[in-house]
């Protein structure tokens, strides 16, 4: 089977995954068919256990579908072995996680640009001193990760995923650890750029507040895509996710 993913960064087409056996069966996605456009910001919500994380690792390449397709750039990822998604997640896919996941032993610039130094490639100058002036880190690229705040820790996390132009930037409750400020800014710096680079990112939230930030959000219930909101704000997320039962 092959699938049209041509206007999609990424691609989802039926995909279906169980965890457990027998009566422990629990049918994290069931049929999930989904389509990110390049630079749209899209927020995944849903109730817990509904399958956002799962959504997330699965569009990845970080664990496989039991049926069904996924796609990141028109590359069908499902089936790859490894060692071809490992690369195809350098040079495709930047991530970003609530505990920022830096290393604690190499400075802000060396962790910016480990994706690119793991793939033995070359760091765009120009492209790095932008990002990092967008980013206000420009002079704390010598610091180590513990003399940052935490707000600045996801600041260098969002510059590492945003240097390789990948195809998508997956968040993973990118503001969870931060206090509300310094979250704002970091979505803020999302929003923009998807808007300013065309860099589409898909972000699991449970916060209305941070989801407002995004383009659209997708909601999932048990499994499955149950709606969508264009242009959402807190009320209306609010409002979508008191109707699922949350
Ligand atoms: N490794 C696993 N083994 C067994 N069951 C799992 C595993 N991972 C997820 N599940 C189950 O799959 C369903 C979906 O889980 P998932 O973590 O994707 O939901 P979620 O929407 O991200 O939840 P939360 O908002 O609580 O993080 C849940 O019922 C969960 O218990």
């Amino acid at each position: 089977m092959t699938i049209n993913t041509a206007p999609a960064a990424v691609a989802a087409q039926s995909i279906t995954k169980t965890f457990g056996t027998e009566d422990t069966k629990v049918a994290a996605l069931d049929d999930v068919s989904i389509a990110f456009r390049p630079g749209d910001f899209t927020a995944i919500m849903g109730p817990s256990g509904s399958g956002k994380s799962t959504l997330m690792h699965c569009l990845a390449g970080l664990d496989t579908v039991d049926a069904g397709q996924v796609a990141v750039s028109s590359t069908v990822i499902s089936g790859m072995s490894d060692h071809d998604l490992t690369l195809l997640r350098r040079s495709h896919i930047g991530f970003i996680f609530q505990a920022f996941n830096l290393v604690p032993t190499l400075n802000a610039r060396d962790n910016i640009v480990l994706p690119l130094d793991l793939a033995g490639a070359k760091v765009d100058e120009a492209w790095f001193d932008q990002i990092v002036d967008t980013l206000g880190l420009t002079d704390r690229l010598t610091h180590k990760p513990h003399q940052l705040s935490g707000g600045q820790q996801q600041r260098v996390a969002v510059a590492r995923a945003l240097l390789t132009r990948p195809a998508v930037v997956f968040a993973d409750e990118p503001t969870g650890a931060l206090d509300s400020n310094t979250g704002a800014e970091v979505l803020e710096l999302l929003a923009s750029s998807a808007r300013d680079m065309g860099q589409t990112i898909i972000m699991v939230t449970h916060d209305p507040h941070a989801a407002a930030y995004a383009d659209k959000v997708v909601l999932l219930k048990d499994g499955a895509v149950v709606g969508h909101l264009d242009d959402p704000n807190a009320d209306s997320v609010l409002a979508a996710l008191a109707e699922l039962g949350e």
